[in-house]
């Protein structure tokens, strides 16, 4: 069970905690006490025979002094020895056991989860590992405080999952934080050490040499440390002291305009705001309400706000009310897993997916299928061949990396598709059924547009060209949550038996590139304006 992916989780094992806290005072004061009893024996056999020594050896020949050696050598220190020998505090420590053996205890694995958590939020919201030590969020103040050893073990995390900057950072931090004490001794080595990992891995050469020589001159610092300092200055020779180093920045700089950028980092950059549209391309996207679709909207209109007009992203606000939550949240109850992704021929629990979810059909409550008939007037598509609805909660750190809702053939091909005869995602229309405190946006790189979660909207997108083609344009991810929880739900509805909604056109607008329907978009816009 992954307690990461959800505050529910996170809630109960808080719970067992406590629990586990009176167990372990019970094995304390159950310690204590025999600690105590034998504290006093001691202290006990200790006058008696520093009386027998005042006396010398005619003590002796008291036959009373010769008894209390005896019972002294005899039952005073068999009951001792029998004391020491117990097992004292066995019954807390059992039941603490059973805590720690419970299946939603978190393991190694979910600490991991945790820490990459952190570094995710990090790297995508280009946060300061000091801000964080302090538990300072995006300008929020928790006022947690990490210890330098903390700060260790999300370097060390961050260095073996290859992001040696923000490892850098930590290191920095770790050691700013070391305080006197023995932890240093302990610490400081190892904080070194790593350091010279990571400004390797960085080539910064004159940090590195510094670092290198602060090392071995520490005494606790192995044998080792030293002769990998002798092959790197061997290796390297002048190059070491001609290399200026170069100021370890926390983050790469946000890449110039043109510039190639990985797709992880342009949903990153999404997420983070830096990527957004210009005012100038923000000037013809429209806000109204929506009564064309069915006659029921001239009564009740949907407010629609557009977000991108080709590929076409519309947001409508109040389209699900607090009754149908409320429902939703009973019906979900205890069904939440941990979400998994559909790669090229496997679904895989994921740490590009960290959330729980689940799929309840139509038919399960008459809400249901109340919000689907909202949703044919939002899309204007035929709602019969519909996936189940999805619903999922996301919780700290938790996030979906950038993808795209359509399957590529080879997903079809591999069989993991359900209902494949009801053909592609054709559309996408996502519920926000919470609001989030901080972070946990949806974003869509290519289209340089962030959605915040705003209770009771739902986006809604085509996910396929008018061909029936995947729309790459469409890619869009869910933004790591920096603080509270969310919640959405999707409708996934496919392709089969819409033709009447959504004509098929021929020409097929995917093998166009977006730089060329940008400009499309432009010659049409200058003739509207001539005309
Ligand atoms: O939660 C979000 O903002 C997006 C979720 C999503 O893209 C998905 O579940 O496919
Ligand atoms: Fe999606």
């Amino acid at each position: 069970v992954e307690f990461f992916s959800s505050i529910n989780e996170m809630t109960k094992v808080f719970g067992y905690e406590q629990k586990m806290l009176l167990h372990m005072q019970k094995f304390l004061s159950d310690n204590q006490g025999k600690l105590d009893f034998l504290k006093a024996r001691l202290r006990e056999f200790e006058n008696e025979r520093n009386e027998a020594r005042e006396w010398g050896p005619s003590y002796f020949e008291s036959p009373i002094n010769k008894y209390l050696l005896n019972k002294r050598l005899t039952v005073d220190w068999q009951r001792v020895e029998n004391l020491m020998a117990a097992s004292t505090g066995e019954k807390p420590l059992t039941r603490l056991r059973k805590f720690r053996n419970r299946e939603t205890m978190p393991d190694r694995k979910e600490l991991e989860g945790a820490i990459d958590g952190i570094l995710r939020l990090q790297y995508v919201y280009r946060l300061k590992a000091k801000d964080l030590a302090r538990g300072i969020l995006d300008g929020v103040d928790y006022s947690t405080q990490l210890s330098s050893e903390h700060c260790v073990d999300i370097a060390r995390l961050a260095l073996r999952d290859q992001h040696p900057r923000l490892a850098h950072s930590w290191l920095i931090e770790a050691n700013d934080r070391l305080t006197g004490g023995e932890k240093v001794d302990q610490l400081k080595p190892q904080i070194l050490a790593l350091l010279v990992q990571a400004k390797k891995e960085l080539e910064d050469f004159r940090g590195l040499k510094d670092t290198y020589q602060e090392l071995i001159g520490i005494q606790s610092a192995s044998e080792e440390h030293a002769k990998n300092y002798e092959t790197f200055l061997n290796a390297l020779g002048e190059k070491a002291l001609l290399n200026e180093s170069k100021p370890i920045l926390e983050h790469a700089p946000i890449p110039e305009e043109g510039e190639q950028v990985g797709e992880f980092q342009a949903y990153s950059l999404t997420c983070s705001g830096h990527w957004r549209l210009t005012p100038k391309e923000q000037r013809h996207l429209r806000c109204g309400y929506v009564t064309e679709t069915h006659p029921f909207l001239w009564i009740a209109p949907l407010k629609a706000e557009e977000l991108f007009q080709d590929p076409l992203l519309v947001l409508y606000h109040d389209v699900i009310y607090q009754s149908e939550i409320d429902v939703i949240r009973k019906l979900t109850k205890n069904r939440l897993m941990r979400a998994t992704i559909t790669s090229h021929n496997e679904s895989v629990v994921s740490n590009v997916r960290t959330s729980q979810f689940t799929f309840i059909p139509v038919t399960a409550h008459k809400v249901l299928s109340t919000i689907d008939q909202r949703v044919a007037d939002m899309t204007n598509l035929n709602m019969k061949y519909a996936e189940d609805h999805q619903f999922a909660n996301y919780g700290i750190g938790g996030h979906y990396g950038q993808h795209m809702d359509w399957f590529y053939q080879t997903t079809f091909d591999a069989g993991l598709v359900s209902s494949p005869e009801m053909g592609n995602r054709i559309a996408t229309v996502l519920f926000y059924l919470s609001d989030v405190a901080q972070g946990g946006g949806t974003a869509f790189p290519q289209l340089r547009t962030l959605l915040k979660p705003k209770k009771y909207a739902a986006a809604f997108w085509h996910n396929l060209h008018a061909s029936g083609v995947g729309d790459v344009r469409t890619q869009h991810g869910a933004c790591p949550i920096i603080a509270g929880s969310k919640w959405v739900q999707n409708r996934w509805i496919r392709e089969i038996d819409q033709s009447d909604r959504r004509p098929c056109e021929l020409w097929d607008d995917s093998l166009a590139t977006y730089a060329q329907i940008l400009e499309l978009n432009k010659q049409n816009e200058a003739k509207a304006a001539s005309r």
